[in-house]
């Protein structure tokens, strides 16, 4: 179905970090579930759908494991080389991207993409000029912190969302709005943030709740779990 509605896509995936939070000398994009690293169940979610023609994969400057990955001998992945902040590393990989009219934006450390939520982020955002992104409601209380760790005060949760992957803009528009976003200094930490700087307001696709970025140890569990669901046919058929 998406590949009716996008002429064609490039996909991003800034994975030049080093999972400091993730407190283990392997970056994280490289630890593996069933078999495969975090940076493949990331890239073969996205060429699942045919409109996404290519990946462009951000790795760091010394990164020696990107090459030794099946990955690194598909025609439709190339490498660049990412920059200091993830910001950066994206920006790298779109002056590569070149001749797509969209380009869509993943985490190499979110590896438990559905695929029914990548086809609504792209069917859903070919609507629309400005883009959108995956995202999840907030559904805890949220307490912004005071000083000495006490809560200052709850933070209306109304309206309030998780920003997920991937997020989906045209490119040229992407490209813009990033670029004056890093000149300006902004803080960016996803892509919509450089759309929000120049006055844009992509959508907000829902998207589940288990497209889990991983950040810290105990994620990873929570990730091997997600794909055990769909390796095991006894579990494919719980209803979770
Ligand atoms: N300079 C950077 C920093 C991060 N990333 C990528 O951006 C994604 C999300 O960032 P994050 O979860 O913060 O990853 P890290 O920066 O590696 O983690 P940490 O902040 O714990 O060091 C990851 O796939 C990471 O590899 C990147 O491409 N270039
Ligand atoms: C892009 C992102 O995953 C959306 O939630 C998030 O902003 C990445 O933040 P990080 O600090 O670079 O992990």
């Amino acid at each position: 179905m998406a590949s009716e509605v996008f002429p064609d896509v490039i996909a991003i995936l800034p994975a030049a970090g080093i999972g400091s939070r993730m407190q283990n000398d392997c970056p994280k994009q490289y630890l593996t579930i069933a078999g495969k690293t975090l940076l493949e169940h990331a890239v073969e979610a996205l060429l699942r759908q045919p409109c996404i023609r290519r990946a462009i994969v951000a790795v760091s400057a010394d990164d020696r494991r990107f090459a030794r990955l099946p990955l690194a001998d598909n025609p439709r992945v190339s490498r660049v080389i990412g920059g200091k902040e993830r910001a950066d590393s994206v920006m790298a990989a779109l002056d590569q991207a070149h001749g797509a009219d969209w380009v869509l934006v993943h985490d190499a450390a979110r590896p438990c993409l559905h695929q029914d939520d990548l086809a609504r982020l792209l069917a859903i955002t070919a609507s629309s000029v400005v883009g959108g992104i995956l995202a999840t409601p907030v559904r805890d209380t949220m307490k912004r912190a005071g000083p000495g760790g006490a809560i200052d005060h709850t933070v209306e949760r109304r309206d309030l969302w998780h920003a997920l992957t991937p997020q989906l803009f045209p490119l040229p528009l992407l490209k813009s709005c990033l670029s004056r976003a890093l000149n300006d200094g902004a803080v960016i930490t996803d892509e919509a943030s450089a759309l929000e700087h120049c006055g844009y307001q992509p959508l907000l696709v829902p998207g589940r709740s288990d497209n889990i970025k991983i950040t810290r140890p105990e994620d990873l569990a929570l990730a091997a779990f997600y794909f055990s669901r769909l390796l095991s046919p006894s579990l494919q058929n719980a209803h979770f």
